[in-house]
């Protein structure tokens, strides 16, 4: 244990700390809860060189979620430049702009732009899968998702194609979100096999961002571009007044100071002073001094003028030197790099979340039967090959919905974090500036105060929330909270919402396995199944 270290302040508490990186990093999540079983609600943990400080009562979540006290930013930096190599400097400089942009695409106003293709897509794919198989229920969930949401937010053709290129995507894709915990706080030479994905990766968005650049608008129904070709825009806009300003400086900075050596030195030597002259008059013989026209062919007889000039630009002890500036070719250097943090965070969360309602609804004989008898009322007699999923008809499904809630309250992400940057009072405690501050969404969400039966999948307790004004249950913060809550929620709740809805709706399932555990190995988002989950499947 270790004293808080600001001792103005009046709690003056001992934050309850230990040293525990190998148990810690053997199953983080089992971790926190017996921690907080042993220690209380505030305790901090040293674990890869960093002092992570969990919180874990409701009522100081706003406090993470609002505090000026802490930062999202200062928190994320250092992961985003492992994970996607993007320089400290630009991050800084782009986060907030990338931010407001995906905010502002994926508001629940704007989602009818993107929902009707998005079914389109879905309809497509799903009926890739045949009339009948035999597979893992993680693997065909992906399968789907993975070009249906990829042709949804970056364009037709950034989306993998052909079953051979989905394929090679799933598995690059699969080691570098696998990795990425690790990936986010080592170097990679300790990470072949991740690092090898990542820089695939980076290629391959390398591509889209180019495709991207065309601009004319994806959906052309509707006039509206992809979220990549708004994220182009967006980074190269921003970049723009930049260029203008660099221009003006490369344009005023180096030269006029150059001008002004140039002069002092002429004047400071006589001898360069007489020479310098003498050629002036030769050259311009006797113009009027108010009107005086140099031209090109004048300016090149004027050569002693001209060295003098090249003499002051010679860097040297005294003499100033030119600095150069090559940023234009940065402008967009980093595209590719956010691109693929936008797709990370669109897929690395939604698709084992929709993994996950599917399994809870296919395994609990009631939540099956009530959810198809609310999808074949809703839908109708519709074919099951092009089969039309609307916003109204989803807002009617709230059955199916609840059950993608119920599914991302039990699997929501083991950690969000801040960094602290002023000594921040909680409970009996100041913690210090530079630690990392957490919150688990995964242990709030397990607290009976606010979900009674916490371990059990209910789905009627979200019968409570009042969804149709977009408000969660009390105590859900699995998208985080305040000005970085995730902004995808909206467009994540639709695409799994219709996902669930038209796949139970085409076809027939039998669980081959029980229903798996989840895996406590990671703290980054929501958790992957800890064994197989294998289906037969079959159309209706
Ligand atoms: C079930 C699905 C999802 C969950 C549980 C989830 C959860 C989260 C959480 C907890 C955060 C951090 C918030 C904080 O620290 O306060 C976050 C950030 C983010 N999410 Fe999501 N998310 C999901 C789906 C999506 C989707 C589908 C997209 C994009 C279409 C998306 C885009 C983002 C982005 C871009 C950020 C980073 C925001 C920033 O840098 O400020 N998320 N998400």
């Amino acid at each position: 244990m270790i004293p808080t270290e600001d001792s103005d302040l009046m709690s003056r508490g001992w934050i309850p700390w230990f040293g525990a990186a190998f148990e810690f990093g053997k199953a983080p999540l089992d971790f926190i809860a017996q921690a907080r079983a042993k220690h209380g609600p505030v305790f901090t943990v040293f674990a890869a060189g960093k002092r992570l400080t969990f919180v874990t009562l409701h009522e100081d979540f706003r406090t993470f979620f609002m505090s000026k006290d802490v930062d999202f930013e200062q928190a994320v930096q250092e992961p985003v430049h492992n994970t996607a190599s993007i320089s400290k400097e630009s991050f800084y400089k782009f986060h907030p702009a990338c931010n407001s942009l995906i905010k502002g695409r994926l508001t629940p106003g704007n989602l009818p732009l993107l929902s009707s293709h998005l079914c389109e897509e879905f309809n497509c794919h799903l009926e890739l899968l045949g009339s009948k198989g035999t597979d893992g229920l993680s693997d065909l969930v992906r399968s789907v998702m993975y070009p249906a949401v990829m042709s949804n937010l970056l364009g037709k053709s950034n989306s993998p194609g052909c079953p051979a290129t989905v394929q090679e995507f799933k598995e690059k894709f699969r080691i570098y979100d696998e990795g990425f915990e690790y990936g986010s706080q080592l170097p990679e030479i300790f990470l072949r096999k991740w690092a090898k994905s990542k820089h695939w990766l980076l290629s391959l968005l390398g591509d889209m961002v180019i495709n991207a650049e065309g601009n004319s608008p994806e959906f052309p129904e509707n006039g509206t571009k992809t979220l990549l070709q708004h994220l182009v825009t967006t980074i190269t806009d921003k970049f723009l007044p930049n260029y203008g300003l660099l221009m003006l400086w490369a344009s005023l900075a180096n030269a006029i100071p150059i001008t002004f050596w140039a002069l002092a030195f002429i004047l400071s030597s006589p001898s360069a002073y007489r020479t310098a002259m003498e050629q002036i008059t030769a050259v311009l013989k006797d113009q009027g001094t108010e009107r005086t026209a140099v031209t090109a062919a004048e300016l090149r007889e004027l050569s002693y003028v001209k060295w003098c000039i090249l003499e002051a630009i010679r860097p040297g002890p005294r003499g100033p030197s030119l600095v150069g500036w090559s940023a234009p070719q940065d402008a967009d250097k980093f595209l590719p790099n956010y691109g693929l943090l936008m797709l990370w965070a669109s897929l690395a969360n939604a698709i084992p979340i929709t993994f996950w309602a599917l399994a809870f609804i296919l395994s609990s004989p009631s939540a099956y039967r009530t959810a198809m008898e609310q999808i074949t009322a809703v839908l109708k007699d519709q074919g099951t090959e092009r089969t039309a999923v609307t916003a109204a008809e989803l807002r009617e499904l709230s059955y199916v919905k609840w059950c993608i809630l119920e599914a991302i309250r039990l699997r929501a992400p083991g950690a969000i974090t801040r960094r602290v940057v002023r000594p921040l009072r909680m409970q009996n405690y100041v913690i210090p500036p530079g630690d990392m501050l957490m919150v688990s969404p995964y242990w709030a969400h397990r607290n009976p105060e606010y979900f009674p039966d916490p371990e059990e999948f209910k789905p009627e307790r979200w019968e409570k929330a009042d969804l149709v004004k977009n408000v969660f249950l009390e105590g859900f913060v699995a998208f985080g909270g305040g000005r970085n809550q995730c902004p995808g929620r909206w467009y994540a709740l639709m695409e799994m919402h219709m996902f669930v809805t038209l796949i139970l709706y085409k076809y027939e399932f039998t669980l081959l396995d029980p229903l798996p555990s989840p895996s406590s190995l990671h703290l980054v988002g929501t958790q992957q199944p800890d064994g197989p989950c294998r289906v037969q499947y079959r159309h209706r």
